[in-house]
């Protein structure tokens, strides 16, 4: 910006510097012109001075020298007695002068003439003119004069009185006393006096010639000065002239650069011009608590009707009396303003005033800046309500991102993630301060089979009066948390007395027995709780966790519903467990399943009607192993998809085999579990083994156990049918069990009801049990369904159901679950 002004200052100075060399140059000019014409002037008045010198000079010698000659030639005519006669007359000075002088005259062109004339001559020729006369007045008037010499228009005139001498007087003097020959001849020129004037001799010269050398010489200095002059002239003016070219290129380079400059000022101007309009923020200048300037967002953010109105406002308008941490506005601007002076700019938030009184959160950020020559403080108002808004929405739900990634959807209780924090916590707290502490891991009972049979909707309102229930039964400072499905657990802190534990076991065990209501079902659960202790059992949260567990599940298989603190020997079960689950992926590899076949009868013809596979785990160490030991298992784990996969393929090879032989092993029935049933290949291998074993439809029959199949009964439905129009049909296994509504019942694409064994067992004599059989044989007849007793181990049993009107039938009572190769030995002869 300074390198601007000074060029512009140079610009302009430069155009002046210009205008005075151009000046000056004038000047010196008409300066040199003057001087030279005034050199010019005094030499040609020395010339014309010398020249008149010189002509009177000439003029005075050709004077004395005509006077003494006419003085001689006087004195010799009147000493020799000359008379006069026509002949001398001839003769006489004055009459020879005159003829002398015109042919002197005519010689020279006329340029020199002289005349001895008097204004009363005796010869015509001699008589003065005008100014001749005039100067023998002037002569008379001064007789001190001895000659006049005068210069008019180029001639110059030389004037000498003549005057009456004595010798003058014999011919001028009285006429009686002339010399005789004049008297008689002259009648006029007489009567003169001694020292009067005669007349008077002129001499003019008029010829330049005689001076020309002069006036040549004057002409050929004036015309070099004037060459010389004119040549300073322009040399000095060629000079001027390229020294005002450079200039004057330099001028327009800087011209250039200043009007280049200017436009960059311009743009850069208008750039912040429009920066400072239309910033996104607010921005207000102010002077010692005036405000000078103020932006458009400015006025937008407050509100105002115009930046005139803003403008007029004062200061403590645009502020609440007190910001909302009880701090006076005033008194904050002037520490802020103080800050701000001290550490150059600052920032701080702010609460502000619109034009209407809504008050708002601004971000403000003070900067101290020089205007022009005032000190004032520059304020950015950015309006943050918004951002704050965001922010605190961002922070609530990023409370509730983190409560939702640390607590139970369902229940609202501490999840896994929380209760391990916890725990770890929990055991540092107990370290430090060398106190004992407590997991308690509970486990309901019965709440697979309430989800299973009423579905999880039922199941989850059980879950959230189960987490009620126990929250209620804590301390504050305890942490109950939900680990998944039903199992929850209760980290219990600043244990003192351990055999508090016990009477809370059985207040938890006591609150969770009371009936539960919901949608008009009134259900009863129990629980089965394992207890550990920190530090006694473990020292560490994984084996705490590990060991509540534990405890847990030897609860279970004390006949559920108590609780257990834990010991050792639990490790080992729990261990089980876990040894058991990898050994069973193990046995699908290792093919260490075996199918048995139990036969399924006709009790009126004792014809075996078709057999059901059972599945037998012949593992390496611990032998045949039944199904309840690891299907429950694999269908936790997902492993009963492949096993059930392997049953159906090896089961259809099987009976295949025996149709293709010539032998009726009848209908195969299957165990499906629901996950099988529902998993997304199962269609298509079903399809895959019917075609590649070449079994026909009709021979096989699918059991889905009646809770399983309750747990999502729509899915479900949609499935089965989908089998059902395959020609495949379907049983209802242990049927009774579960909690099936008849109009699911009646929807769903079944042909056949399996009694459950639980009934069959009891039959005749429990009454109960006998009312189901023959309310579920009344129920089979009235829908048009088939039916199977399963579990019939007597003739007892038999009679009753045949009564009853049930004939098919499964049991020990016609045989045990077998081989392939005994069934085959044993039924195909018998049935
Ligand atoms: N006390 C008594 N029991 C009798 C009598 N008649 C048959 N049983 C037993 O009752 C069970 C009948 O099978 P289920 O109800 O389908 O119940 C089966 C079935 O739900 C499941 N299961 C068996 N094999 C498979 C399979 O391949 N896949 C699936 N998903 N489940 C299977 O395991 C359960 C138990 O099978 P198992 O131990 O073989 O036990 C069989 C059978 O041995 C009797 O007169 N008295």
């Amino acid at each position: 910006m300074i390198e601007y002004y000074t060029a512009f200052i140079i610009l302009k100075g430069g155009r002046k510097d210009q205008m005075k060399s151009m000046k000056f140059f004038i000047l010196f000019a008409v300066l040199l012109f003057v001087v030279l014409s005034y050199r010019t002037y005094e030499q040609y008045k020395e010339i014309s001075e010398t020249q008149k010198l010189i002509v009177l000079h000439e003029s005075r010698s050709l004077a004395e020298f005509i006077s003494a000659f006419r003085q001689t030639y006087q004195d010799i005519f009147l000493r020799e007695h000359i008379a006069i006669t026509d002949t001398s007359l001839n003769l006489l000075p004055v009459k020879t002068l005159t003829e002398i002088s015109e042919r002197f005259a005519s010689r020279l062109k006329g340029d020199v003439v002289i005349r001895t004339v008097s204004d009363r001559p005796r010869n015509p020729v001699n008589k003065v003119d005008r100014f001749e006369a005039e100067m023998i007045g002037y002569f008379k008037q001064h007789p001190e004069k001895e000659y006049r010499f005068m210069e008019k228009q180029g001639t110059y005139s030389y004037i000498k009185p003549i005057y009456i001498e004595k010798s003058c007087l014999r011919c001028h003097g009285k006429r009686e006393d002339a010399i005789p020959s004049i008297r008689k001849r002259y009648d006029k020129a007489y009567d003169y006096k001694l020292g009067e004037i005669r007349g008077v001799m002129h001499i003019k010269i008029k010829d330049r010639d005689l001076f020309a050398g002069l006036y040549n010489d004057f002409l050929s200095a004036l015309l070099s000065a004037i060459f010389f002059y004119l040549l300073l002239l322009v040399i000095i003016y060629l000079l001027i002239k390229r020294i005002r070219l450079k200039e004057e290129e330099y001028l327009q380079k800087l011209e250039e650069d200043i009007e280049k400059k200017t436009h960059e000022i311009n743009k850069q101007k208008e750039t912040f011009e429009t920066l400072f309009e239309k910033s996104s923020d607010g921005i207000l200048i102010v002077d010692g608590g005036k405000f000078i300037e103020c932006n458009e967002k400015m006025v937008e953010i407050l509100d105002y009707p115009s930046k005139e109105a803003l403008l007029e406002m004062q200061a403590s308008s645009l502020v609440p009396k007190f910001q909302p941490d009880g701090s006076n506005s005033y008194e904050k601007s002037k520490e802020m303003i103080a800050l701000a002076e001290k550490y150059k700019v600052h920032q701080f938030e702010c609460v502000y005033l619109r034009a209407n009184g809504e008050e708002f959160l601004a971000e403000v950020t003070l900067t101290p800046i020089v205007l022009g020559e005032r000190n004032v403080t520059h304020t950015v108002v950015r309006d943050i309500s918004d951002k704050k808004r965001a922010q605190q929405e961002l922070l609530r739900q990023k409370n509730i991102l983190h409560h939702q990634a640390h607590h139970d959807a369902l229940t609202g209780l501490p999840n896994r993630t929380l209760f391990a924090d916890r725990l770890e916590h929990g055991i540092e707290l107990a370290e430090r301060h060398a106190k004992k502490l407590a997991l308690f891991f509970i486990d309901l009972d019965n709440f697979k089979q309430i989800n299973d049979s009423l579905g999880h909707h039922i199941g989850d309102r059980v879950l959230m009066v189960v987490a009620e229930r126990l929250k209620a039964k804590i301390r504050k400072e305890d942490t109950l948390a939900r680990l998944g499905g039903d199992e929850f657990t209760i980290i219990i802190e600043n244990l003192d007395d351990e055999r508090q534990l016990a009477s809370f076991a059985e207040k938890i065990q006591e609150v969770l027995s009371q009936p539960i209501h919901i949608e008009g079902h009134t259900l009863y659960t129990s629980c089965s709780i394992g207890i550990s202790f920190y530090p006694e059992d473990a020292k560490n949260a994984n084996d705490l966790v590990k060991y509540a567990d534990a405890a847990m599940y030897k609860a279970k298989e004390e006949g559920r519903d108590n609780y257990q603190f834990y010991s050792a020997e639990m490790t080992a079960l729990a261990f089980e467990r876990v040894v058991m689950e990898s050994s069973l992926r193990q046995a699908i590899k290792n093919e260490e399943f075996v199918l048995y076949y139990q036969p399924q009868v006709n009790a009126k013809s004792s014809k075996m009607t078709g057999m059901e596979a059972l599945i037998r785990w012949e593992h390496p160490r611990l032998g045949l192993m039944l199904p309840d030991k690891f299907i429950p298992l694999a269908e936790e784990t997902g492993l009963i998809i492949g096993i059930d996969r392997w049953v159906m393929r090896t089961a259809m090879t099987q009976i295949k085999a025996w149709y293709s032989a010539g032998l009726n092993p009848g209908v195969l029935a299957l165990n499906l579990s629901m996950r099988q049933l529902m998993d997304e290949s199962f269609m298509e291998i079903l399809h895959e083994c019917l075609e590649t074993i070449g079994f026909e439809p009709e021979w096989l029959e699918l059991e889905v156990t009646e809770s399983q199949m309750m747990k999502k009964p729509d899915d479900a439905i949609v499935r089965l049918e989908q089998i059902k129009a395959m020609g495949i049909n379907i049983a209802i296994d242990d049927f009774g069990t579960g909690y099936s509504s008849l109009s699911y019942l009646k929807r769903l694409p079944v042909s056949k009801l399996k009694i459950d064994q639980a009934f069959i067992h009891g039959i005749p004599e429990d009454k109960g049990s006998a009312a189901i059989v023959k309310a579920t044989i009344a129920l089979a007849r009235s829908l048009g369904l088939k039916l199977i007793a399963e579990g019939v181990e007597n003739e007892v049993q038999k009679t009753f159901l045949v009564e009853h009107g049930c004939i098919i039938m499964q049991g020990y009572y016609y045989g045990r679950p077998m081989p392939a190769e005994q069934i085959e030995k044993k039924c195909f002869d018998i049935c």
